[in-house]
């Protein structure tokens, strides 16, 4: 197996979690507004942008990305399971394509962004 190289083998995986994301009935329902107003590509181009600044320090993405959670945690709240749900979905769509360095980073990077966005969302609920 392959480590994570490029743009497109970020957009495979961004892509696959969000199968993962979108049909698992105890998250789904976070994304409704991203369907139905028709965002989903728009959504993965950013969300791959993202981890392109992270695993490959490209800086197409400059936008604060804790912003739109706690502002939606307002109108629906984010559990602990939630993001343990989030954290599988995201660990599983690497794991079963890619292996290595860039991997590994980014499954560490996502687990301490979770933390963390976890931590801020208990001091506004
Ligand atoms: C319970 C876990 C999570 C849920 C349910 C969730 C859900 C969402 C939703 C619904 C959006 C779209 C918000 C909007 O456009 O208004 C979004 C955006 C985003 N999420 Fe998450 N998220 C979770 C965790 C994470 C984590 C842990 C990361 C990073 C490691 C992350 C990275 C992003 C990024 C980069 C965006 C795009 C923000 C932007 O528009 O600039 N998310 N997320």
């Amino acid at each position: 197996m392959q480590d994570i190289k490029t743009r497109e083998d970020i957009h495979f995986i961004i892509t696959e979690l969000y199968k993962k994301l979108l049909s698992d009935d105890i998250v789904k329902h976070f994304f409704e507004d991203v369907i139905n107003e028709n965002h989903l590509e728009e959504h993965l181009n950013i969300v791959t942008d993202f981890w392109n600044g992270i695993l490959f320090s490209a800086t197409d993405y400059q936008r604060n990305a804790m912003q739109p959670h706690l502002i939606l945690h307002e109108r629906k709240p984010f559990k602990h399971e939630h993001f343990k749900r989030w954290l599988l979905h995201f660990t599983s769509s690497i794991d079963d394509n890619f292996k290595g360095e860039k991997s590994e980073m980014a499954k560490t990077r996502a687990l301490s962004i979770a933390t963390v966005m976890e931590i801020k969302m208990s001091s506004h609920s």
